[in-house]
Formats: structure tokens, C-alpha cells, sequence
């Protein structure tokens, strides 16, 4: 790509949602209207109560739904527009979905094998992607000889693989213990920062979002759309000092409230 290219794709959203709607073919109008705009670099969390859409919403990014009405954009184009390989997202889910009798590299250089690169160019990024996610010694054992952490940890291994430019997340981490949690954040957080990766994460906690986000996006249900959109005031490198800080505690309320008025919606 020439530098002129490179400088007008870095300007443009990554993702732009633009009066997206979704109908279910039930009926269930799962979102109306939602108008939503991710640029280079951000770190944008999902939060809102269950059911406003926040799946649906990040299917639709990954292109694995499409919307009813409205468009999204990737990197201003249509899904059809995007030549193979031009663009690169992927998505982690909230379970590790590893195929149990693969070991760990097999599982990470699945979408690799699939898309037919030969193992000789595979093998560097699967190694490296291990690496980044601190399971560079585990590439030889069974998803069953891990724990659940070290499980979801091998399922990023696998999305980074791909060398993403766009990381997609629903609720990676809903369902590990909160001391475990609070270290993949911190992991998450490290990549972010050092790779050229912009982020869409899903998730039912406000503290994890304030931690990781630098932005956080509240949807409101029955149908959803955004409800606020929350810049994230926070040190670049965060850690612990970080979590228990006026700041921190302070937009965690402020996001509390949203979160509260975006529930009391639902129960009308
Ligand atoms: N495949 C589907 N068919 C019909 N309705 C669906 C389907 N998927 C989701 N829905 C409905 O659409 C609405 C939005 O669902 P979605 O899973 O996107 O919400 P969510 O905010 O991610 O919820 P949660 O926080 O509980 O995961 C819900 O009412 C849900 O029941």
C-alpha cells in the first residue's frame, strides 16, 4: 500500500455503524437506529443489560450477522468491497472453544491452516502469538492440561495468530474467577498498547471496562441503541494503583448510573 493510501486508511473509522438495524426472523427487534463510529487504536467496550444487543451488535462487526437495515463499514468499505487478506479482524469468545484432542500450537494455527498458509511461514506467528500470551512453553500439552485461564489465554493465541488489526471480544473472561480475570485485563491491556490493534469488548462489568477501555459505549435495550458514549480518563499504562484510584472509582459510579437509567428502560 503507498503512503498516500496508508494516510487516508488511517484516518477513516475502523468499524462505523450507520442507522443499523436488526430484526430477528422471530420478530425480536434487537437493535434500532444504532449509529456507532471506532477509530485506529481504540479500546471500546460494550456494556449494557442483557439482552440490548451487545452480541448481535458485535456478530454484525464480524460479520457473522447482518444487519436488517442500515450499513456497517469496515475501514469505510462494504463487506464486499474488502479484498481477501486486505483487512484482518478476529473474534474471541466467551468460551475457549479449542478442539480438545489438537494440542495447544494445533489449535492456535487453525485459521492459518485453514486459509492454506504453509506450516513453514504458519509455525513463526503461531510461536510468537503463544509468546504474546505467556503460553510460550504450552504449545505441546492438550487444552485439558490447562486451566480455564491459560484455556482463554490459547484462544487469544489463536486470534492473534492471524496478526488482527481488529480484535473482536464478547465476554472473554465472564466466566473466570476475578483474580484471573483481572490478570488477562491486564495482559489484554499490555497488548493493546504495544500492537497497532483497535478493540470491541463485550462485557457485563463495569470495573473491567473502566480498566481497559478508552471508551466505553452504554446500550439500552428493548430495541438497542447507544444510551451514552464515555470517554475513559486513565493513565496509558495501567495497573493495580490504577484500579483503586479516585479516578477509577469515580467514572465506575458515573457508568454505575448509566448502566442503572439503561435498566430501568428495559423494564418498561
Ligand atoms: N438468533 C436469534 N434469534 C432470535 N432472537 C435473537 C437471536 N439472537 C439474539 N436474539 C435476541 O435479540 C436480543 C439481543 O440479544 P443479544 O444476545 O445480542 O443481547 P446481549 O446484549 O448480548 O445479551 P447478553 O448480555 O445477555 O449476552 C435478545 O432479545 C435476544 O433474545
Amino acid at each position: 500500500m503507498n503512503a498516500a493510501l496508508q494516510m487516508a486508511d488511517a484516518e477513516r473509522p475502523v468499524l462505523l455503524a450507520n442507522q443499523v438495524e436488526k430484526t430477528y426472523p422471530n420478530g425480536t427487534q434487537a437493535l434500532q437506529r444504532l449509529k456507532l463510529e471506532i477509530g485506529r487504536g481504540e479500546f471500546v467496550s460494550l456494556l449494557g443489560p442483557s439482552g440490548c444487543g451487545k452480541s448481535t451488535l458485535l456478530k454484525m462487526f464480524a460479520g457473522l450477522e447482518q444487519p436488517s437495515a442500515g450499513q456497517v463499514r469496515w475501514w469505510g468499505k462494504g463487506a464486499i468491497e474488502q479484498s481477501a487478506g486486505e483487512r484482518r479482524l478476529a473474534m474471541v469468545f466467551q468460551e475457549a472453544t479449542l478442539m480438545p484432542w489438537a494440542k495447544v500450537a494445533d489449535n492456535a494455527r487453525l485459521p492459518l491452516d485453514l486459509a492454506g498458509m504453509p506450516k513453514s511461514q504458519s509455525e513463526p506467528r503461531v510461536q510468537a502469538a503463544l509468546q504474546l500470551v505467556g503460553l510460550g512453553q504450552f504449545g505441546g500439552v492438550y487444552p485439558r492440561e490447562l486451566s480455564g485461564g491459560m484455556q482463554m489465554r490459547a484462544s487469544i493465541a489463536r486470534a492473534l495468530a492471524t496478526e488482527p488489526n481488529l480484535l473482536l471480544m464478547d465476554e472473554p473472561f465472564g466466566a473466570l474467577d476475578e483474580f484471573t480475570r483481572n490478570r488477562l485485563d491486564s495482559d489484554l491491556r499490555r497488548l493493546w498498547a504495544e500492537r497497532d490493534l483497535t478493540v470491541v469488548f463485550v462485557t457485563h462489568s463495569i470495573y473491567e471496562a473502566v480498566y481497559l477501555s478508552s471508551r466505553v459505549v452504554v446500550m439500552g435495550a428493548r430495541p438497542g441503541r447507544v444510551l451514552a458514549d464515555v470517554a475513559i480518563d486513565g493513565p496509558a499504562e495501567r495497573d493495580e494503583a490504577f484500579r483503586t484510584s479516585a479516578g477509577f472509582i469515580r467514572q465506575c459510579a458515573h457508568l454505575s448510573a448509566l448502566l442503572a437509567e439503561a435498566n430501568g428502560e428495559g423494564e418498561h
